[in-house]
């Protein structure tokens, strides 16, 4: 997938679905939908496939995509950084820090990721002229796709109806897409009773990051269309864990990375080499495990960690990328006496980690 800020070289023409995205659940997979192409290739995927990967050391490598002179490119416009940063001057914590974002996108089948510098300037466009000079003389833009809360231009004035009657004025089509809404969690509910995390159902990323804080998985799961995971490099520790005959990788995860509650979970692993050019359900390379993320008071950690305890695993797995998925929250994190006693309670933590997973999948 290419990916470029505006005013760099960008692939045009587009069909552009606008927001912000974070997470890219599944609400926001709705919005994307509408622009990507209907064909699909042999392996049952869009065409955005058979593009280059992004890789964050060489993000304008535009020899390596393909131009056609008569393609719509399928490109996702978004903000960065957040807009809330640009506003209250404090770092976001994101579901889907910018890999990750680009990782989702790409097995959507996107093309193009155009990522807007949320500045003073960006953000004082009127509606009328973010139309016209982003999306239609930056972009090329031919059809538009956005959520039915969409607000756009100077003090978000503009919304989705506005944009629908501006991008008219340029002949450009805007789908609106109504707000997805989650009632599977009372699959009897013909009255839409809205579940604990999700305001009148909807889905959104404040209902997903509601539900992992307080270590809903199934509920995260549901509303994201896949569970949430944690993509880091193994980096090393205090070299504790082997000696109690628990080695634990230990993630450098990216610093914008929203945690979860704090706690052990039961997970499933994939060496990233191995999924970066595969489907889900080519996923072979899968391992199970046990993370525990937090303090680790037991051993007088004064850091949080993020630590994971791979099932029938041995060898070495420093300077490789993990991507943890979170399947079920276990436990919180406690002080035990001695390691002796941590570790009786790693093998029960284990043991029922093994039990769930094994039923799950
Ligand atoms: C499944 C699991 C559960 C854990 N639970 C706790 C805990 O409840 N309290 C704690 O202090 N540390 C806990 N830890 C962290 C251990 O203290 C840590 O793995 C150990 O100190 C080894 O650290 P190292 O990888 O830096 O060598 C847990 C680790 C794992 C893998
Ligand atoms: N089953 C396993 N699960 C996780 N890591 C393992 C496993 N077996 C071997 N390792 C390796 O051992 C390292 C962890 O050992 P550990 O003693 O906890 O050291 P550290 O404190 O550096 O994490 C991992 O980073 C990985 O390279």
């Amino acid at each position: 997938m290419w990916v470029a800020a505006s005013g760099e070289q960008l692939l045009t023409p587009t069909a552009v679905a606008l927001g912000k995205f974070d997470g890219v659940h599944l609400g926001h997979q709705r919005v994307i939908q509408p622009i990507l192409h209907s064909a699909v290739s042999e392996n049952g995927r869009g065409n955005g496939d058979k593009l280059p990967k992004y890789s964050p050391d060489h993000p304008s490598q535009l020899s390596t995509v393909p131009s056609s002179p008569n393609h719509t490119y399928s490109t996702v416009v978004t903000f960065d950084p957040h807009p809330q940063e640009f506003f209250t001057g404090q770092p976001r914590a994101l579901l889907t820090p910018l890999d990750e974002k680009v990782e989702q996108l790409r097995s959507l089948g996107v093309e193009q990721l155009v990522l807007l510098p949320f500045d003073r300037e960006l953000s004082a466009l009127s509606p009328e002229d973010f139309v016209k000079k982003i999306l239609v003389q930056q972009l090329q833009c031919q059809k538009i796709s956005v959520g039915e809360d969409f607000c756009f231009g100077k003090k978000r004035m503009g919304n989705a109806k506005d944009l629908q009657i501006i991008a008219a004025q340029y002949n450009i089509p805007v789908t609106i897409v109504p707000i997805e809404t989650d009632t599977e969690n009372f699959p009897n509910n013909t009255d839409n009773i809205p579940n604990d995390f999700t305001e009148d159902g909807r889905i959104s990323t404040s209902s997903i990051r509601q539900s992992l804080e307080v270590g809903d998985m199934t509920t995260a799961t549901r509303l994201l269309g896949r569970p949430y995971s944690l993509t880091g490099q193994v980096v090393a520790g205090q070299k504790l864990g082997r000696t109690i005959g628990f080695p634990t990788a230990n993630l450098q995860l990216p610093k914008d990375k929203f945690l979860p509650r704090l706690g052990v979970y039961a997970v499933r692993v994939f060496i990233h080499s191995e999924t970066s050019d595969t489907t889900p359900v080519e996923k072979l390379g899968v391992k199970l495990g046990v993370m525990n993320i937090g303090n680790r008071p037991t051993v007088n950690g004064t850091y949080s960690t993020v630590e994971v305890h791979l099932f029938d695993w041995s060898s070495d797995l420093y300077d490789q990328t993990l991507v943890v998925e979170l399947v079920k929250f276990l436990r919180p994190e406690q002080k035990f006496a001695d390691l002796e006693a941590l570790k009786t309670q790693i093998q029960l933590d284990c043991t029922i980690a093994k039990e769930f997973l094994n039923r799950t999948y």
